[in-house]
């Protein structure tokens, strides 16, 4: 039975825009909200879009995109996707990394040790760093760590990296992300040895990635995630029709070729994309991966699609401890009634990204020390 239903999923107008959003997926948001595609819209777009002139661009995007689809979402609401559990899949491959990690230094006395880099002071950044600290210290992975001020040179971060380059006890190496502004992205995420980039952020990982018949060292870690959460809730891939949403270098593009090597047939839909709700209905699979709060509402989806929400935006909520709450980039309320599976968010594709670094750095030490 379909029913028109109304979602909170409008409170994306009140979307934070954090800084490290801001940095990974720039603004302004990129997307224009389709077109109703059912009877006249209630409130003609124009007249919202008119009316909310004084608004960030980013927040009046979202504003549109709620109204837009306010109007059109008639979705099935009696029935209900599988929840893709990340945080449960996440621990288990913890738990597989851990196993293999006593094996190899039961057997060839190898810890693999990863090292981590951190400029400046962002209350997100450290969280990030002190979980991966965290997460390498349960699993037997030898820890590294670098932290420098927010005014250091590019040239003292490169420098840093040319050591663990050189250091036979360091497996990986990761630069977190972002980097204060004065610093170039690519000078520094090429210094990284691509046999130890465990973010595989380096353009030649990435070109391998993209190359018929060639593998990188390193995929990087939240789309391999992301491949991951599909494999092991039995998504098939190959054949299908996937929509990638968004094309970081970290995310949105890396995704897309990951979903091509298994053999999708892929779309992606960028911010100069005509018709984004109706190229992501056809999907059967879509990775959303933009950075704006519910953007992909019920009526984009077809009925059964596989989704992969990468997004974690805060948007305000006064009841909430933090002041805040985290949604992601498919307004999960409206998606969950027409989707066959969907991660939520927290606790869908977040703990994959940690996880897949854990995986890749055991993978770096057993190839680095021949051991199968
Ligand atoms: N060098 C890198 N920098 C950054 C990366 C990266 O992969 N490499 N990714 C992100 C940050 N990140 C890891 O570094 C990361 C982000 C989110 C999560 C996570 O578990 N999120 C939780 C919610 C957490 C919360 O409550 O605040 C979830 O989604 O459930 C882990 C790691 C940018 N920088």
């Amino acid at each position: 039975m379909a029913s028109s239903i109304l979602s909170d999923c409008s409170s994306c107008a009140t979307s934070r825009l954090l800084p490290l959003r801001r940095a990974l997926h720039p603004p302004p948001p990129r997307f224009r909200p389709s077109p109703a595609p059912a009877p006249l819209p209630r409130r003609p777009l124009l007249a919202a879009a008119a009316s909310l002139p004084l608004l960030p661009r980013a927040r009046r995007m979202a504003a549109l995109a709620a109204a837009s689809s306010a109007d059109s979402a008639t979705v099935l609401a009696d029935a209900s996707a599988k929840i893709i559990d990340g945080k449960l899949v996440a621990k288990q491959i913890r738990e597989e990394v851990g196993v293999e990690i006593a094996r190899m230094k039961d057997t060839i006395g190898v810890v693999p040790g990863l090292a981590v880099i951190l400029v400046g002071s962002r209350k997100d950044s450290q969280t990030y760093v002190r979980n991966k600290k965290k997460a390498c210290d349960a699993v037997g992975i030898k820890s590294y760590e670098v932290n420098l001020p927010e005014d250091a040179s590019e040239y003292e971060v490169i420098k840093h990296i040319a050591t663990f380059n050189d250091d036979p006890s360091v497996h990986g190496i990761l630069v977190q992300l972002p980097l204060p502004r004065h610093m170039n992205d690519e000078n520094i995420l090429n210094a990284v040895s691509i046999e130890k980039d465990v973010d595989g952020f380096h353009p030649v990982n990435i070109g391998r990635l993209a190359m018929q018949g060639r593998d990188p060292f390193f995929v990087p870690c939240t789309p391999k995630g992301c491949m991951e959460l599909l494999h092991r809730s039995g998504v098939e891939i190959k054949g299908k029709r996937a929509v990638v949403i968004g094309r970081s270098n970290i995310v949105g593009t890396p995704a897309a070729l990951l979903l091509q090597k298994a053999n999708a047939t892929v779309s992606i839909v960028h911010s100069k994309t005509k018709n984004p709700e109706e190229i992501t209905r056809q999907a059967d699979i879509i990775i959303a991966a933009v950075g704006v709060a519910n953007l992909v509402r019920g009526s984009w989806i077809k009925p059964g699609a596989a989704i992969i929400d990468v997004g974690i935006n805060p948007v305000d909520d006064p009841a909430s401890p933090r002041g805040y709450r985290l949604v992601g980039d498919v307004c999960f309320e409206e998606a969950s009634k027409v989707a066959g599976a969907i991660t939520p968010v927290p606790g869908g594709v977040g703990p994959m990204t940690i996880a897949m670094l854990l995986s890749n750095t055991l993978d770096s030490a057993k190839r680095i020390h021949k051991f199968k």
